[in-house]
């Protein structure tokens, strides 16, 4: 495992040095890189941490590497979403980006759509508990909602490939509107195979972006891509 062992050792990454999650999640580079958003982001990591696996929203191995792997790695779409308006966070599961950038930009309308129901419950107990005004969890495939309403900008991370993505995504985008997704770090290959569905919603070359986070911790990479009709 990269990051941290089980026994909360350091590990390399790298060259870097990488404290175990729990210490990352109370360092002062991680509470300057969500100022405001701090309290709200780490009691959401609280109750990932001690509720996730136990009712199967993340496995094991994720329970000690939340932080890097999962929150901050969420929160570096935020600077690339806009920051007033909708977005909806497609295949939200545990909550991931879309409760970190409820959080981070409260200013946004926030809809997390997600067929599980099991999620979803899980998914409206955070809002509550985080007490998330600007927050809409919605139950049911992308696809379901197509022609019901459109944001300003979708996200989504580990949902489907990008052609996928597209299809099931852009129809709720409104036209001059974004897809800003996290992706890994292979994504260049699969922008060819969607250049037709691309092509459709005269969406032109998606731009691919580095998502930082913080000193020491991977950085990410993010897909962005407009609609154009
Ligand atoms: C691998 S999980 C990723 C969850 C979360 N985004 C994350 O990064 O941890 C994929 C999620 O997408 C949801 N999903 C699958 N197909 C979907 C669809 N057509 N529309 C919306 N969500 C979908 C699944 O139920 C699941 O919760």
């Amino acid at each position: 495992m990269e990051g941290s062992d089980e026994a909360g050792q350091e590990m390399p990454v790298g060259d870097a040095v990488v404290p175990d999650s729990e210490t990352l999640g109370a360092s002062a580079a991680v509470k300057a890189h969500l100022g405001d958003a701090y309290d709200g982001v780490a009691r959401y990591a609280e109750m990932l941490r001690d509720q996730g696996e136990l009712r199967g929203l993340i496995g094991p191995r994720e329970v000690p590497r939340i932080w890097e792997r999962h929150i901050l790695n969420s929160a570096a779409v935020v600077p690339y979403l806009p920051t007033s308006g909708s977005v909806a966070d497609i295949g939200s599961g545990a909550g991931l980006p879309g409760v970190v950038l409820a959080v981070m930009r409260p200013e946004l309308e926030v809809i997390l759509i997600e067929p599980m129901e099991r999620r979803t419950t899980w998914l409206a107990e955070v809002v509550g508990e985080l007490g998330l005004k600007n927050v809409q969890v919605k139950r049911g495939r992308a696809e379901e909602f197509h022609g019901a309403f459109e944001v300003d900008a979708v996200t989504c991370r580990a949902v489907a490939a990008l052609s996928k993505l597209v299809r099931m995504s852009m129809p709720l985008v409104r036209v001059g509107g974004e897809m800003v997704i996290l992706k890994g770090r292979s994504v260049a290959e699969e922008v060819e195979p969607a250049r037709k569905i691309l092509r459709k919603y005269a969406a032109g070359q998606p731009d691919i972006l580095e998502g930082i986070t913080v000193e020491g911790v991977e950085s990410t990479t993010i897909v962005r891509v407009r609609r154009g009709k």
